[in-house]
């Protein structure tokens, strides 16, 4: 470059008598040189093509003293154990007891003879020899994203590499979950959980639990390869859970790699034996004669086994949830109330929880560049104060945009995953607001893409707890600050509600009421977690609100859904402490309390009332909300809150009133 800036070409040294450079033949000449060379010059170390691809990949690099004091024996006693411990988690139950497993791609032939087979010396002669037991089955074990990016690309239709880095794909036949096909096996370990009617949990037997198990197991031994993920969930190291996913698809291998906690090599050197092991055969669907079966598809949870299986579905979002039903079991045994909430801190180390149903704002709201990242889906709160269960975050996308949500926009890069997007053919440049395949887009990837997320993400006990409510038929105010009693109140009833099918032009809002925010994953009956958290919250003095991001100015069809910007300034305004401060007064039926001002917020949008242009509308469609609260809330008077009835009695008090 010259001085300038400008572009030239360098001049050369040596030049011929016409002025190009000479070129040298005469080896002497060139050795004893001043003059240039080749830039090529040193030859590669390799006699063959095989020999210089061999050259392109290095053994990962140990990374700690521990792994290196092991020693090679000790490291390969590890690695025995390991494959023991995978070819136990993909045992059948009927023949023999363990498959070959070895680890490593099929696809690398030239490597895998160098693996000696796992022995079975140890099992039970086998009851009935079998094709499977005779086959490897090759294990990817916790491949990193680079890995896993190539084996979807190679394998599985429909894996594409977004503009931004993204690994694009699609979940198949199901976009979102399918509560209706979950089975809890109901045994003597049960006793104390949530059965009957509003309870998540459809009961099994366990015979019909190992039938799909084994359906399971056999489909994903019959495979060339499966994948098994090693991790944890909770940050908060005293409730750590471990966790393995044997699954057939690279997609949900990444996906689990992401939104699980992932372990560092050490941890991984000395994982174990997992605490729970998922079977992901989501491919392969379940036999509809087997009992209690209702459709192929089948997400089964046995407790006591410590497993759970999924047949006729690819969704990824069974697994996720799937864990989290079993921390809705595991942790109240511990006295830790595990919640469907986000969570984030100040930089004073304020911390405020969002509970909220799907689609209501928890992982956009928690996603705030100011304050530090938590988690926005999974969280514990226990005496040591507040532990994400995940290591990552499933952000919706549709109609996701750059200027409203930065942070989740660029967090889809290299090593996210997107689910069920549309993207241009030539460019990868993805669509959020093409919703060809499912209004449900999702990206999963790991909290870090999040610039301020804290790591370790846990923080100290929360300071607010924001219940969101996306509210269509818009008359909940905007935001109404909650005591006790009535935190408790819509914590119990989980209210939201969803626009219906949007196809055939404008639909009345649906109502929804899902116990805690999370109905479908709580195990126990929801009166318990209500009074764990009351408690809590009494405890450490947390201050509750109802924050409303649906509509205003009417129902959906007439009004609009509050401006994102808006809900952001009242979020920021309950954070900084400024909202505890404001005026407020109380509105009719739901006597919620709502202040009269908030900066950066239109005053007259705070109440509802008077962003209805047809006031008779108004009124009614409140009383109509309010109808559904009081329904749904009956299902709920029979129980007790906490050890004495004046909680109850205050709770069943702070609902609507008219
Ligand atoms: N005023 C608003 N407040 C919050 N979100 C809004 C608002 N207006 C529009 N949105 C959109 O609503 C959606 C909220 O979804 P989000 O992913 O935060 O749900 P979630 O509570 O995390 O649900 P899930 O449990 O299913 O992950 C986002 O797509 C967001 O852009
Ligand atoms: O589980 C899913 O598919 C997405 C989610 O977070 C929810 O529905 O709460
Ligand atoms: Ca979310
Ligand atoms: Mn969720």
């Amino acid at each position: 470059m010259a001085a300038n800036g400008e572009f030239s070409f360098r001049s050369s040294g040596v030049k011929g008598r016409n002025g190009l450079p000479k070129i040298h033949t005469d080896k002497k000449a060139a050795d004893e040189s001043d003059i240039c060379h080749d830039d090529s010059a040193t030859p590669v170390k390799a006699q063959t093509l095989d020999e210089l691809h061999s050259l392109q990949k290095k053994k990962s690099a140990p990374t700690t003293p521990i792994q290196a004091a092991l020693g090679e024996f000790a490291e390969e006693d590890r690695h025995k154990q390991q494959m023991q411990s995978i070819s136990a988690s993909l045992a059948s139950l009927t023949r023999e007891t363990g498959p070959k497993v070895v680890k490593g791609d099929p696809a690398r032939a030239a490597e895998t003879p160098r693996v000696a087979p796992v022995s079975h010396h140890h099992f039970e002669p086998t009851l009935d020899i079998s094709d499977s037991g005779l086959k490897f089955t090759h294990i990817l074990y916790n491949l990193s994203p680079a890995e896993l990016y190539e084996q979807a690309i190679k394998y599985e239709k429909g894996s594409f590499i977004t503009s931004s880095g993204a690994l694009a794909t699609l979940s198949g036949a199901k976009t979102g979950r399918s509560p209706r096909d979950k089975r809890v096996v109901k045994d003597e370990t049960t006793d104390d959980l949530w059965w009957g009617k509003g309870s998540p949990n459809i009961e099994m037997d366990e015979h019909t639990f190992l039938v799909n198990r084994e359906r399971a197991v056999d489909y994903l031994c019959s495979l060339e390869k499966v994948y098994v993920n090693d991790q944890f969930l909770n940050w908060d190291p005293e409730h750590r859970i471990k966790v393995r996913i044997v699954s057939a698809r690279a997609y949900h291998s990444l996906f689990m790699h992401n939104m699980c906690i992932r372990p560092t090599p050490e941890e991984l050197a000395s994982f174990g034996t997992p605490d729970f092991t998922i079977y992901n055969a989501g491919q392969f669907p379940c036999n509809r004669y087997t009992h209690y079966m209702t459709s192929s598809t089948s997400i089964d949870v046995n407790l006591s086994r410590r497993e759970m299986v999924i047949l006729g579905t690819q969704y990824a979002g069974e697994m996720k949830k799937g864990l989290f039903s079993l921390m809705h079991y595991l942790m109240p045994k511990r006295g830790v109330l595990s919640l469907h909430s986000g969570c984030n801190m100040g930089k004073d180390g304020d911390v405020a929880l969002f509970f909220g149903l799907s689609g209501t704002g928890k992982t956009t709201l928690s996603t705030d560049h100011n304050r530090y990242l938590i988690g926005d889906d999974e969280h514990c709160w226990s005496d040591n104060g507040v532990s994400n269960i995940e290591g990552g975050c499933y952000a919706k996308c549709i109609d996701l945009s750059r200027e409203k949500e930065p942070d989740i926009w660029n967090a889809i890069k290299f090593g996210a995953v997107v689910e069920n997007v549309v993207f241009d053919e030539h460019t990868r440049e993805v669509d959020y607001s093409d919703k060809s395949v499912t209004e449900n887009t999702r990206a999963a990837y790991p909290i870090e893409f999040i610039p301020n997320a804290k790591i370790p993400c846990v923080g100290p006990h929360p300071k607010n707890v924001i219940l969101l409510a996306c509210d269509a038929f818009g008359v909940l105010p905007p935001v109404s600050k909650l005591n006790l009693a009535q935190t408790m109140y819509h914590f119990i009833s989980g209210y939201t509600a969803l626009v219906a099918g949007t196809e055939d032009g404008i639909k009345e809002p649906t109502a929804t009421f899902s116990a805690c925010f999370g109905a479908a994953f709580i195990m126990l009956h929801p009166t318990k977690y209500a009074a764990v958290l009351a408690d809590k919250m009494q405890k450490h003095g947390a201050t509750g609100w109802l924050v409303n991001t649906g509509w205003s100015g009417g129902s959906y069809g007439s009004g609009s859904r509050i401006k994102l910007a808006y809900t952001r300034k009242i979020i920021d305004a309950i954070h900084s402490g400024e909202l505890l401060k404001a005026n407020y007064v109380k509105t009719d039926v739901f006597g919620l309390e709502i202040p009269t001002e908030i900066e950066g917020v239109p005053s007259e949008i705070l109440d509802p009332a008077n962003t209805w242009s047809n006031k008779k509308a108004h009124e009614e469609t409140l009383l109509k909300l309010a109808g559904l609260f009081k329904k749904n809330f009956e299902g709920f008077l029979n129980y007790k809150i906490g050890t004495d009835s004046n909680l109850t009695d205050e709770i069943l008090a702070a609902g609507p009133n008219f």
